[in-house]
């Protein structure tokens, strides 16, 4: 039994979803196939979370009926039946009209996660009409999580008792990326980026043979080809290398999807949706690690520097409160430095997060930061490799390991 993943760039329209369709159906039946939203709608969703939350009706109804008409547009151009996507659009109309009754987390996870039930309608109709035999399961009643909405903790032991018992062996089995349940029955989403980890939830819980995520780019490069015009495809990789190109920002894998898979020594498939023929990059149980260097950028960082308003220094006391409240935000560190008398961290500039992060902080450090920085990660780095990331930059930080360097920099350009 294989999982394939298909993310939002593969279903961005009508075609997408042919094209789906064209690498489901050599596929065995048993298969698993899990699908994000539709191209940027978890974006869109999220626009209309602001609006609906801070009740600005016109602002909530324009982004409604642009959601509205991009799914609409995708359906026109296919065949099948469509009722429950038109119905899930009717229900989140409704939810729209009452006045939003739990924090903002919570409402976010309720509109949110429509993005994946309507792509999966979608993408199941589709199928179905094409004789494809078609079990769609809704992921929210097998992803079992905690009540962390918008970063949901998955309870492993519950979700495996149910995934177990969910999945036919005569049918195409079309689920969810990103979203599961809370005990009460709420729903949560897995973080930003989630579905690839719910691929890999899917595959330690079958047992499964391999996972497949068909992506826009041919593999997993040595760099982000949106940033670097000269890549590298990297065919084999170790768990090991690929936990930390996604640790440190490798957009292309979502961090926590390889632990599961590795713990069950199930090969990840990194492969092109647009060249399914091309047989990508396999990640796996080798011995030999990367080569070459890869180079990951991460860009809209923000530098945080945390000085102590008395005369203590930053020891164990201090270290704990700044990470409590970092806990608290929300926020994710992805670096960190500190010298006897500061504390310096760098993470994602996300506005839903930050400004409170900085109040939380300012309630007992003198707190100074530096935005619109740019965080570069090189994995077997050597200095001229860093000279060549460089090159018109003002470097701020630089932290380095045996295997890997970071830099923070300001763009001089
Ligand atoms: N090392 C890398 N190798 C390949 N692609 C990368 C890498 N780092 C970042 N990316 C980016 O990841 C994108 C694919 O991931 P993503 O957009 O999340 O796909 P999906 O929405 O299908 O899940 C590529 O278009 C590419 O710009
Ligand atoms: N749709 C969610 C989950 C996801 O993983 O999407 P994608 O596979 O398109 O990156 C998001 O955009 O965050």
């Amino acid at each position: 039994m294989n999982v394939f993943k298909f993310g939002g760039a593969s279903v961005k329209d009508a075609a997408g979803v042919q094209n789906l369709a064209g690498i489901v159906q050599d596929q065995g039946k048993g298969t698993v196939i899990v699908v994000s939203a539709m191209g940027k709608m978890t974006n869109a969703l999220e626009e209309l979370v602001r609006a609906y939350v801070s009740q600005k009706p016109a602002e909530t109804e324009e982004h409604l009926l642009a959601i509205r008409a991009y799914h609409e547009q995708i359906i026109h151009e296919l065949t099948g039946n469509f009722d429950r996507v038109y119905q899930t659009l009717d229900n989140l109309s409704n939810y729209l009209k009452k006045a939003p009754a739990s924090t903002y987390d919570e409402v976010y996870d309720q509109i949110v996660s429509l993005g994946e039930i309507m792509s999966t309608q979608i993408v199941a109709a589709y199928l179905a009409e094409l004789g494809v035999p078609t079990h769609w399961a809704d992921a929210r009643q097998l992803i079992a999580t905690d009540t962390t909405f918008r970063e949901g903790q998955v309870d492993w032991e519950e979700t495996n008792r149910r995934i177990s018992h969910a999945v036919p062996k005569n049918a195409v089995t079309v689920t969810q990326g990103f979203i599961g349940q809370t005990p009460d029955g709420r729903t949560t989403t897995l973080g930003r980026e989630g579905s690839d980890y719910t691929a890999a939830i899917f595959a330690y819980c079958l047992n499964a043979k391999s996972v497949t995520i068909w992506k826009d780019v041919p593999g997993v490069l040595n760099a982000d080809p949106k940033w670097f015009d000269e890549t590298v495809l990297l065919e084999k990789i170790t768990y090991q290398d690929a936990i930390e190109l996604a640790y440190y920002g490798a957009t292309v894998i979502h961090p926590k999807t390889i632990k599961p898979l590795q713990n069950k020594g199930i090969p990840l498939y990194v492969r092109s949706f647009i060249k399914p023929e091309a047989p990508g990059t396999v990640i796996g149980n080798y011995e030999q690690h990367l080569l070459i260097p890869s180079f990951i950028f991460k860009i809209n960082q923000v530098l945080i520097s945390l000085h102590p308003t008395d005369f203590s220094f930053i020891a164990e006391d201090n270290l704990s409160r700044i990470f409590g409240r970092f806990a608290q935000a929300g926020v994710k560190i992805n670096l960190m430095q500190n010298t006897a008398i500061s504390f310096s961290v760098v993470v994602d500039n996300n506005p839903d997060r930050v400004p409170d992060l900085l109040e939380l902080l300012k309630q007992d450090f003198r707190v100074s930061y530096n935005q619109g920085l740019e965080l570069i990660t090189i994995r077997y780095y050597d200095q001229s490799t860093i000279d060549r990331v460089l090159v018109n930059k003002r470097l701020l930080l630089e932290q380095k390991s045996r295997y890997t360097v970071q830099l923070v920099v300001k763009d001089l350009g």
